[in-house]
């Protein structure tokens, strides 16, 4: 048998994130997201679904965390709710909010997992969506100070941190293609968003070296790989275009500070222009400690005249796909991480997320989802073949412990390794769940 081996240094981790599995959306203080504001309108989620209860993770914290030590992982990367521990999204925090996190943490820690908290995971209190949200500069401002209390809060026990996750579907998932909260279809708001949510990344980053001295910070950029169909130019062009859409836009401002001229010139054709203030670029590419990225899927694309922004359309040829319909191409996972080192260096690299959807129920107390199993060896393989080639890669986060609310997609996408019965709450470790298990405890799993 074949025998993929880790260093015996890679931090092995399961990821989720709060409007996704913590519910309780009204309980202790907590306001309404622009989650909550997008779930509750009908027809932006499959089947009307919201974040209502979720995985009810906010009263189930402490059988999600033995789960979490059950896996033997090294860390647990979980989000704050913005709306919960500061509801106006400025000014005071509510008491109950914060301490819902403080014994979080505490459960983390008492189980020795290390907690990587992630401050922005898509859940802006809709008070400040009111007052023009992400679109505008002061809501850069509202997230400095929120980080602000968040480090003086949990700094002295959480080292690690990771501002924005995922900035591409924050900005141009929800403001341009309209499919992700607030459901926006306008290519400006989209830019302005991106351009502040990194300015808020930056201004997080300097406060952070303050409050924080010994802790690491990061973000979280998502990004799939588009290989050409042909060798013919215009193939090579579209993907490359689409490419630098999710990793040039929002890498470059960052480790270059500078926003790539190639995708300015293909806004400007379609109106939309950078609004970039003296000193923000400064700020944006303040240096940091890591770099997450999530991966999930890839595939072949080609030139399509016509065809959207970047004129590429994906050829999914007759790729096995996950049940969200995405092609598995873990061939991109490995060339993408090669092609993030060719084009920013060594800079280190958490995966902060990667995992499959599959949809298997519970049948006789059993799930199983080998298919998951097979991704997660296909990719894993991936990633090693990376660290093999001298890619920094310091830890690996599995997206998700838990099935929880997928976004548009409600809940009838499931990427957990453990099974949400949504009625009851109850949980059930799925085959994978025992994978991953065994492949954390040994550091090692075999093909
Ligand atoms: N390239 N152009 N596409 C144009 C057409 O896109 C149509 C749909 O697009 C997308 C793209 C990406 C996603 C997505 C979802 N997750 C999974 C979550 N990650 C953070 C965590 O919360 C997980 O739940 N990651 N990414 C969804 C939809």
């Amino acid at each position: 048998m074949t025998t993929i081996e880790f260093p015996k240094d890679l931090k092995w981790g399961a990821a989720t994130a709060a409007y996704q599995i913590e519910g309780a959306a009204k309980k202790d203080g907590r306001a309404p997201s622009i989650w909550d504001t997008f779930s509750h309108t009908p027809g932006n989620v499959k089947n009307g679904d919201n974040g209502d209860e979720a995985c009810d993770s906010y009263h189930r914290y402490k059988e999600d965390v033995q789960y979490l030590n059950d896996l033997g992982v090294d860390v647990y990367r979980f989000s704050i709710s913005w709306p919960r521990v500061m509801p106006k999204g400025t000014d005071e925090l509510n008491p109950e909010g914060v301490k819902y996190y403080r014994n979080l943490i505490q459960e983390l820690l008492d189980h020795d997992i290390e907690p990587i908290i992630t401050l922005y995971h898509w859940d802006l209190p809709q008070t400040l969506q009111d007052q023009g949200g992400w679109e505008v500069r002061s809501t850069t401002d509202a997230f400095k100070e929120y980080a602000v209390a968040m480090f003086k809060e949990f700094g002295d026990v959480v080292k690690k941190w990771i501002t924005i996750n995922e900035p591409w579907c924050a900005s141009f998932l929800s403001n341009y293609l309209g499919i992700h909260a607030p459901g926006k279809q306008d290519l400006q708001a989209a830019i302005d968003v991106s351009h502040h949510l990194l300015l808020a990344h930056g201004k997080s980053v300097q406060a952070f070296r303050e409050i924080v001295p010994d802790g690491e910070i990061g973000y979280a950029p998502n990004a799939d790989w588009l290989e050409p169909y042909s060798q013919q130019q215009e193939d090579i062009d579209a993907c490359e275009r689409d490419m630098q859409w999710k990793i040039e836009w929002f890498m470059d401002p960052v480790f270059k500070g500078e926003y790539p001229q190639l995708l300015q010139d293909i806004f400007a054709k379609h109106n939309g222009y950078l609004n970039v203030e003296e000193g923000d670029m400064e700020l944006i590419s303040l240096p940091i400690d890591f770099m997450g990225i999530n991966y999930y899927s890839g595939s072949v694309a080609r030139y399509k005249e016509g065809n959207g922004l970047f004129e590429v359309e994906p050829i999914w040829v007759d790729y096995q796909k996950t049940d969200i319909g995405w092609p598995v191409y873990a061939d991109g996972f490995y060339k993408l991480l090669i092609h993030i080192q060719q084009k920013y260096g060594d800079v280190p690299i958490y995966i902060t997320e990667n995992g499959a959807c599959y949809n298997h129920e519970v049948e006789d107390g059993v799930v199983n989802d080998q298919e998951r199993i097979d991704y997660l060896k296909q990719h894993l393989t991936a990633l090693h073949r990376a660290i093999k080639s001298g890619v920094p890669i310091k830890g690996y986060i599995l997206w998700s412990l838990l099935d929880n609310f997928e976004w548009a997609e409600g809940y009838s996408k499931r990427f957990g390794i453990i099974h949400v019965n949504y009625r009851t709450f109850e949980r059930t470790k799925k085959e994978s769940f025992y994978w991953y298990q065994k492949a954390v405890q040994n550091n090692w799993f075999e093909l």
